[in-house]
Order: C-alpha cells, then structure tokens, then sequence
C-alpha cells in the first residue's frame, strides 16, 4: 500500500552560508522531511556534509524528519554518529556494506528506519533477501554525486517494478525517488509509485517554495 506523499527538498541545492533558514523556509513552505546527502568524495565524486551539520540542524531547532542518504563507501562505521545525530531515515547503497543485513540492523537498533539505495544501473535483486528488513527504498533517478542533473527516464520502469514488490510484500516501505525531480515530471513519477519526492535544484533554486512545493504537491496521486 502507498504511504501519504512526502516532498522532500535535498539541501544539497540549498545556500549553505544561510542553511538553517533556508531549511526553516522549505518546511514552513510546505516540506515533509529534509533530505541530507551525504557524499565522500570515494564512493562518488564530490564532498558534502556529515553528522555534525545533521546536529547542527537538530539544535537550530529542526524538528522535521531528517532522510540521510549515505553515498559513503565503508558506510558502517559512520553510522552511529547520524543516530546520535538526530537522524530519522538513513539509507545506504548494497554495494557499499559488506553485510547488508548487519547494516540494516544496526540502523534500526538505533531508532531509525532504514533502508537500500539503487543506482539508475544497480539491479534490485538484493531486494528479495532483505524485504521483510526495509522502512525505505530509495531509486537514484540520476548517477549519484551532483544536483541539477536530468531525469533518467529509465528509472520509471525500475520504479513500477519495486513499488509491485513491496505492494506485494505487503509492507509499509516508502518508495522514495531522488534526481531530476521537477514540476512537469513529478506526476508520471507519482504515478509509476514512488510516494517521497526528493527534489534539490527544482526548489531551492526557484524564488518562491511554497509556489513550487504546492504545485508539485498538486500533480501527486492521491494516496
Ligand atoms: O542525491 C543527489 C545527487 O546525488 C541529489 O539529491 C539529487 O540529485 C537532487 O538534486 P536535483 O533535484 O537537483 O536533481
């Protein structure tokens, strides 16, 4: 079944001289969750964020989720340092654990749900030995590591096919999709069952969020 429709900016477009009004501005504009992208410039060419930001953003008085998504390569040993950080989803790719199952667990342990990244070329195999373990799927609908790339149109396949899996699965697992996400795509989007709308470029680098996240709002399909 299809959980309630999450917007979910990626801060990576945010400005970050200003980061903790630019994350009270989306949210009061409308926003569900904050989407963190966390890169290590090893497991994907670029540097981001980490923890301490996660918990900067915690103190500044954020109190929506926060989605951690881990483009990091060993990715365990950061782990604990996002729990302790405030995190509410975190996700990392299959082939950045060496023990998926472990990695799963041991985000959970934490309080946090977690759950599996796939790249736009990564099969989901793996899907059919962790499914009773998932809170999350996250589908890359670009290659991970920068913002403001297109859509790749492939992904909408790789969606349907996953949302019937966990329709199938008959579990509560979000279907989250992150790339290239804009105002004239989101429906088709929508439609093929992703339910978390992971959007950088088209809305922090729009003037208006509220204008944006309301009209992106409005081509969901209703849960
Ligand atoms: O994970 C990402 C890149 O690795 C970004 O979240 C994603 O690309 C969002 O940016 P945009 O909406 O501008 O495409």
């Amino acid at each position: 079944m299809k959980q309630a429709n999450f917007i979910a900016p990626s801060i990576l477009s945010a400005d970050f001289s200003r980061l903790g009004e630019e994350v009270d501005n989306v949210l009061k504009d409308g926003a569900d969750i904050i989407h963190f992208d966390v890169m290590d410039n090893h497991y994907v060419p670029n540097l981001t964020i980490g923890p301490l930001v996660c918990e900067a953003l915690k103190n500044h008085g954020v109190s929506a989720p926060i989605d951690i998504h881990l483009m990091v390569k060993p990715v365990d040993n950061i782990i604990p340092n996002f729990i302790k950080a405030g995190a509410s989803y975190i996700t990392f790719h299959p082939e950045a654990s060496e023990h998926i199952d472990r990695t799963l667990g041991m985000i959970q342990e934490g309080g946090c749900k977690a759950g599996l990244v796939f790249n736009p070329a990564t099969p989901i195999h793996v899907l059919e030995n962790v499914m009773s373990k998932l809170d999350i799927i996250l589908l890359m609908s670009v290659n991970p590591g920068f913002g403001g790339q297109s859509f790749i149109p492939h992904t909408l396949d790789k969606c349907r096919e996953v949302r019937k899996l966990i329709d199938a699965s008959g579990r509560n697992i979000r279907l989250e999709i992150d790339g290239g996400i804009k105002i004239n795509n989101i429906h088709e989007i929508s439609k093929a069952g992703a339910d978390t709308f992971v959007a950088g470029s088209a809305i922090f680098k729009t003037d208006n969020y509220k204008t944006t996240i309301d009209a992106m709002r409005m081509k969901l399909v209703e849960v």
